[in-house]
């Protein structure tokens, strides 16, 4: 970090992905509460227009819209020596990422180079913070990290770092390049940061404004996830099915809320079976992020929302997560197993995952692909549901 950016005792968040969320949310919320924010990214442009303007803006795109301007930022080139020297400098109080789950094992060597020198400079302890949209985030990250890190430096990182898992919620859309300012975002209003307490080794200072620290985190995950973006992931897949192109226009149509909110009611009543959520007040969450849907400022387009079907369907994320939980409790399913059959058709040509799943069904056909993209054993209620559910949306193409 150049000398005349950041004041030498000024407290330091270093923050990997200075994209949607790490710019709109993460890195702007930081820097709000009184951290020199250092971003670190792959991409070359970003990292130069952040160390030429060294500021950027924050559009809040709602009922009431309006901007704040994100100060005192920098950035540096990932899986470099600079991110191992700010990594580890004695200032740093806080590691954050928002690159993708995918990215998080490409980031671990450059963290765990860091760790060893933050050890050998004896910089205090510390925390980090994987911002990915994925239960058990950070503690994949640190797996990643563990593997690249020395064993006899495993006990002093137990020590010193905390590893915490998070639920971390705005609408970040990106997509809206304005050439002349390439850093501006646009967001929503809303946001929500809960950090799993124990898991900390350091206390969150400065105090980082409406973070929550729960002891709790895994009812608050599964409840965002298997809500905000279970209900995101329908809108998209059944959306696209329909010819929209963005989640406001998705939501807009009676054919696909009423299958996004039977959704969310069956997810609703598993959470609230697992976790003891009031009733009430997980349907007034549910109408809450229908509404965030809604906002046609966001323009949110459908092929971001439902991009990567592949980890989508992966067992505890949004869409398999509540169905194998309202499986559990012997909860209907109809609406989930719809949802989960308008995800092997999400047909987007620059989509790996996408590609890869349309393929897969080609190959071995939609009973097997489902049997085993989903775990439904063949002739199981769920499976045949899926299956129906898939033929009867390809019907209506
Ligand atoms: N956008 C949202 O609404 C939102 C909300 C909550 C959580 N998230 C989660 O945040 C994460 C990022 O999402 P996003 O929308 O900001 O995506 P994005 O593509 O806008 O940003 C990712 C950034 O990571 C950078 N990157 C890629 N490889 C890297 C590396 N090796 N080192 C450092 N940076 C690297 C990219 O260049 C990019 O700037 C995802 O896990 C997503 O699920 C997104
Ligand atoms: O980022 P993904 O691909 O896991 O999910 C897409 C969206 O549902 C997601 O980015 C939401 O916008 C976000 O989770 C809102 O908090």
């Amino acid at each position: 970090m150049p000398d005349d950016v950041a004041p030498p005792n000024k407290p330091i968040a270093l923050h990997f992905g200075a994209g949607n969320i790490g710019r709109g949310f993460i890195g702007a919320l930081l820097a709000d509460s009184g951290y020199h924010v250092i971003f670190s990214d792959v991409n070359q442009a970003v990292v130069d227009a952040l160390n030429h303007e060294h500021a950027y803006r924050v559009d809040v795109l709602d009922q009431q819209e309006f901007t704040k301007t994100i100060k005192d930022v920098e950035a540096v080139k990932s899986e470099s020596q600079d991110v191992v020297r700010d990594l580890a400098h004695p200032n740093t109080r806080i590691v954050t990422t928002a690159v993708g789950v995918t990215i998080l094992q490409k980031i671990a060597p450059t963290i765990a180079n860091g760790l060893q020198e933050r050890r050998r400079v004896s910089a205090p302890p510390f925390n980090v913070v994987a911002c990915e949209n994925m239960v058990n985030q950070t503690e994949i990250l640190k797996d990643h990290v563990y593997k690249h890190l020395p064993e006899e430096h495993h006990a002093w990182a137990d020590e010193h770092v905390g590893f915490a898992n998070c639920s971390v919620d705005r609408i970040v859309p990106g997509g809206r390049l304005d050439e002349e300012h390439p850093l501006d975002v646009g967001v929503e209003a809303f946001f929500e940061w809960v950090v799993h307490k124990p898991a900390l080794r350091a206390p969150i200072d400065p105090v980082v404004q409406s973070m929550v620290l729960t002891d709790k985190l895994d009812a608050y995950i599964e409840r965002k996830l298997f809500t905000l973006n279970c209900g995101h992931a329908a809108t998209a897949y059944l959306g696209h099915l329909r010819g929209h192109h963005t989640i406001d226009r998705a939501i807009a149509d009676p054919e696909v809320a009423r299958i996004v909110r039977g959704g969310l009611e069956e997810s609703g009543a598993a959470l609230v079976r697992r976790h003891g959520f009031n009733k009430e007040e997980h349907a007034q969450y549910i109408d809450r992020i229908i509404d965030r849907f809604k906002n046609p400022k966001l323009s949110d387009r459908l092929e971001r929302v439902g991009k990567q079907p592949v980890r989508k369907l992966g067992r505890q994320d949004r869409l398999l997560g509540p169905t194998y939980m309202a499986r559990e409790y012997e909860l209907p399913i109809d609406n989930l197993a719809r949802i989960i059959a308008a995800a092997f058709l999400f047909d987007v040509k620059d989509d790996e995952e996408s590609v890869q799943l349309i393929e897969k069904v080609q190959k071995v056909g939609v009973e097997d692909a489902v049997a085993e993209m989903t775990g439904f054993k063949t002739g199981t209620d769920e499976h045949r549901k899926v299956v129906e559910g898939y033929h009867q949306l390809q019907s209506k193409k």
